[in-house]
């Protein structure tokens, strides 16, 4: 700008302020039309680029988090939130930076030497060989340095990964971290991966640094040359001395673009390592897609359910077998208990009847359909509807957290569902009832409130199968009154399983099975059982015994 003015106070002053406008030669209109041609070039070149960027940004964001949603449960075993959360923010992050940044010094560079390089051969073709020596040598050793980078690069970001995974879960479990007084020890596992993150980005500086020092010793050494051999080719008349200068010029803005690529390399390696990571997700096939499959219609619909011969071991712990040749039949419409002692396998049969897992041998039929063969988003949309220990709320009002059962649902619809739960009433107590927000993760409402939410959003699709695991298990005995008396209502009509610790919660079940290390030992009503005076009737002993958990 202020070199505009100059050229233009000179231009004034030359004229001796003549009248301007008529006294302009056209080569003034010309340098005024360049100024502003340049800063319109500008203004579309930045604003095209960014858009470019977070349109590629925007996108990647979108596949993996798609790709994410739609992998697996076990690969949410295998790994950390944080570690997810991550690759969709500080990845696409670097990724989206390097992008840009290629775009914008590459392009710029590899173009003024392409040109210079033009120029070069048409000045001295010999000269230019010997200048241009060094580039492909400059390529292969990047190329050779670059992936010996990348791989320090990828150690670093895998490292950050796990620094946020540790930052993550403290911040979310802050009320477990703070009740064990663990804040100075997770600060200082904080602390520890963080410095290990900073030891391989200083590595990755390090290696990056000894890059470019040798580069530019390369680079410079070829601009000594280029005088050299330029002297020489002035003493023997073999070159003007304009041509000796036009090729001066024409090496040092090659050797000013190599440097620029050089600095831009640093970029592009975390870049390139940030990419790899994100489309290893954006690539992941699950195993088991969320559509695609038979729908039963309607009409046909009953809600029986058999296990036939399942053998199952989780994939994080394949050598763990939970179930084995396991058998279960369930008539629509019934009720059955699974009970005993912890950790044998209980919970494992309703995850591998919601499809979390696919079973590895015999199979799970609802209504004499393998499961395998239906579509498991209509499955888990309209046919199953599970409640569990610790209902998950979203961080938004009542209203919405009940739809999420059913997001068509009318209000109306959400409030008889709240009805059914025994959740209407506390709901209409508070001040903006149905509009309240809950908090992150419900954590606004007391556990016999989220829990009857839970309730009203799995009614609320009006599922054939219900399945209740410990859904009373984690209330005092005045809420799990009030929700049991909401089960009950909920289980008319549908085929139940249910899960509890607490026997009291299953003695009106139909069935009641015992399971023992992944088998049924015992099987029959609550009068059946305790007459055989076998497993059931030690559990209702032990539980006696325990008048608390009774
Ligand atoms: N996602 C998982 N990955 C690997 N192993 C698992 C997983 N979930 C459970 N397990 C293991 O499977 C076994 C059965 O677990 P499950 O949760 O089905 O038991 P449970 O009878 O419901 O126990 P509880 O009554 O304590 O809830 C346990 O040994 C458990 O450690």
């Amino acid at each position: 700008m202020g070199g505009v003015i100059n050229v233009l106070a000179r231009y004034a002053r030359e004229t001796n302020s003549k009248p301007f406008i008529s006294e302009m030669s056209i080569p003034t209109f010309k340098l005024i039309g360049m100024y502003i041609g340049q800063s319109v070039f500008t203004f579309f070149y930045i604003f095209m680029l960014s858009n470019l960027g977070e349109k590629v940004a925007y996108h990647m964001k979108a596949d993996l988090f798609k790709s994410v949603l739609q992998q697996d449960i076990a690969f949410f075993d295998a790994q950390r939130t944080g570690e997810i959360i991550n690759r969709l923010t500080s990845d696409v992050q670097d990724f989206k930076s390097s992008f840009k940044q290629t775009i914008s010094g590459g392009l710029r560079a590899i173009t003024q030497i392409v040109g210079c390089s033009v120029s070069l051969v048409m000045i001295s073709p010999n000269m230019t060989l010997v200048t241009l020596l060094c580039i492909p040598s400059v390529i292969g050793i990047g190329t050779l340095f670059g992936s010996l980078l990348r791989v320090i690069s990828r150690k670093a970001q895998a490292q950050v990964e796990k620094t946020t995974a540790v930052a993550d879960e403290a911040v979310s479990n802050i009320r477990t971290v703070r009740s064990f007084a663990m804040e100075e020890q997770e600060a200082a596992l904080y602390i520890k991966e963080a410095e290990e993150a900073m030891v391989l980005n200083e590595a990755l500086g390090f290696g990056i640094g000894l890059f470019q020092a040798g580069t530019n010793l390369f680079i410079n050494g070829t601009v000594l040359m280029t005088l050299y051999l330029g002297g020489y080719m002035l003493s023997t008349n073999r070159l003007s001395a304009g041509d000796v200068m036009s090729f001066l010029m024409a090496a040092q803005t090659i050797q000013r673009s190599l440097a620029q690529i050089s600095l831009l390399f640093g970029g592009v390696i975390k870049g390139l390592a940030a990419g790899a990571r994100v489309f290893e997700y954006i690539n992941m096939k699950p195993s088991m897609s969320l559509t695609g499959g038979k729908i039963i219609p309607d009409n046909l619909l009953k809600g029986d359910i058999e296990f036939k011969n399942v053998t199952f071991a989780y994939p994080t712990r394949r050598r763990q077998v939970i179930l084995k040749n396991f058998n279960l039949s369930i008539p629509s419409g019934k009720t059955i208990a699974i009970v005993g002692s912890s950790g044998n396998g209980k919970s494992t049969i309703v995850a591998l009847l919601e499809r979390f897992y696919d079973v590895n041998g015999g199979s799970i039929c609802i209504d004499g359909h393998d499961i395998k063969t239906l579509d498991p988003t209509w499955l888990r949309q309209n046919i199953l509807g599970l409640i569990s220990q610790e209902p998950i709320l979203f961080g938004t009002t009542i209203l919405e957290n009940i739809r999420y059962g059913r997001p068509e649902a009318t209000d109306e619809e959400v409030k008889y569902a709240a009805q059914q739960a025994n959740a209407h009433e506390f709901i209409s107590n508070f001040p903006k009832g149905y509009q309240t927000l809950v908090g992150e993760r419900g954590a606004t409402l007391s556990g016999g409130q989220k829990q009857r939410v839970a309730i009203a959003r799995a009614l609320l699709k009006n599922p054939r199968i219900l399945l209740l695991d410990e859904a009373t298990s984690a209330l005092d005995g005045e809420s799990e009154k009030i929700v049991q008396s909401a089960l009950d209502e909920a289980r008319k009509g549908r085929t139940v399983i249910v899960i509890a610790h607490r026997l009291s919660t299953v003695r009106n079940a139909d069935i009641i099975l015992v399971l023992n290390h992944g088998k049924i030992v015992e099987m029959g009503s609550h009068e059946q059982l305790l007459k055989l005076k076998g497993y059931y009737w030690a559990l209702t002993y032990q539980q006696h015994q325990q008048p608390d958990a009774a």
